[in-house]
């Protein structure tokens, strides 16, 4: 089965949501509320979620749909509900038709409500789910860095569509990678893949999709030119760590730090060459929602992506990474060495302690 489709529905909605994304970024305040485990979520994370469970709801009403939000605080708060509705009932794409491909406006406040809690299955091994991230990488949202909107299709457990929208990504695919690129006017990539058919980028508009281009990442002779990547807060991966597995691998130029998803887009575009996310505490359970697109453009773009074992990301185990621990994600032909590198700085470590 092809998931054309599903992958330009996909497309269509994450674009149609960072447009409430941008409105967003640029407002200072930006409804920045903190969850039960004191992550932040804002106005932006909240109506990107309507707008895209709206449009799969749409089009493929039988599926299910695990995200991130969900909207308990806001039937407490109605000013903060208000607020999102204001947002929400205003964006629409700038091309008519496809607007209503995705089903036009939103019906009501409460029925916002009602779809930013559709997001609510627990996932699992069997059908059809979407793994939904309405804004990865809040914390850079709110600092003004990267940020991604990112979703997933997942079929009997493996992921076989996935779209990722950047806003702050530079368009050139060529440009090299710089922690500093941010809104700057003429940004905004449009990533995608289908398992089996490759991964593509595209500048993200304000109407129907751009002409997309195939990605690919860059070959890399040797593991010590490579280029590798990390996320900005100390408390989602050990940089430390990430450090020392550069260094026995030979790697002298320093890591490009980067909030989101923007990570796996950047090396499957060939901008960079290895992500490493390795884990900070021993019982965090990483997120279906912040590595199923990720993984699948990586992984058709010629990389592999594993845990810091070696094993593929398991998506089959509900709405956490429950099996994997950590990320690493690199050229094909060097990630066996990438991974004998994290195996010994971990075990020295487990040593030292
Ligand atoms: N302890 C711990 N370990 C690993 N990951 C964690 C942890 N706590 C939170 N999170 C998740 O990190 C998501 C953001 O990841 P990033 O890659 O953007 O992190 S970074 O800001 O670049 O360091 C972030 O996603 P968003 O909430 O969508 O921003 C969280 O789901
Ligand atoms: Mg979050
Ligand atoms: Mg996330
Ligand atoms: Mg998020």
């Amino acid at each position: 089965m092809s998931y054309q489709q599903e992958r330009y529905i996909a497309e269509l909605a994450v674009q149609r949501a960072c447009l409430l994304t941008q409105k967003v970024f640029f407002e200072k305040a930006k409804g920045t509320v903190s969850k039960d485990d004191k992550s932040p979520v804002t106005i932006g994370d909240f109506g990107a979620q309507a707008l895209i469970i709206s449009a799969i709801r749409k089009n493929f009403p039988n599926d299910e749909i695990v995200a991130e939000e969900e909207a308990s605080s806001l039937r407490e708060d109605k000013n903060l509900s208000a607020e999102i509705w204001r947002l929400v009932k205003d964006i629409k794409l700038d091309d008519a038709e496809s607007d209503n491909i995705l089903g036009g406006p939103l019906a009501s406040e409460e029925s916002m409500l009602d779809i930013i809690d559709n997001g609510n299955s627990a996932g699992g091994p069997k059908g059809r789910i979407w793994a939904l991230d309405p804004i990865d990488g809040t914390k850079g949202f709110l600092r003004g860095g990267q940020y991604a909107v990112c979703l997933g299709l997942m079929v009997d457990g493996d992921v076989k569509v996935g779209a990722i929208g950047t806003p702050n990504l530079p368009i050139d695919d060529a440009a090299p990678i710089d922690a500093s690129q941010s809104a700057a006017a003429g940004n905004g990539v449009l990533f995608s893949a289908i398992l089996g058919e490759g991964a593509t980028s595209r500048p993200l508009t304000s109407g129907t999709l751009a002409a997309s281009k195939p990605i690919s990442m860059r070959p890399v002779a040797k593991i010590s030119d490579a280029v590798f990547c990390e996320g900005v807060e100390a408390g989602h991966s050990a940089q430390g760590d990430n450090a020392a597995v550069a260094e026995l691998l030979g790697i002298t130029a320093p890591s490009v730090r980067l909030d989101s998803q923007a990570k796996y887009c950047s090396i499957a575009r060939g901008a960079g060459d290895v992500y490493l996310r390795l884990p900070v505490k021993k019982d965090y359970q990483e997120k279906i929602w912040d590595h199923a697109a990720g993984d699948l453009i990586v992984r058709e773009a010629g990389g592999q992506v594993t845990d810091i074992y070696g094993n593929r990301l398991d998506f089959s185990k509900g709405r956490t990474l429950a099996a994997n621990k950590g990320v690493v994600a690199a050229p094909k032909a060097h990630q066996d060495q990438v991974i004998a590198a994290v195996k010994s700085v971990l075990k020295l470590k487990s040593v030292l302690k």
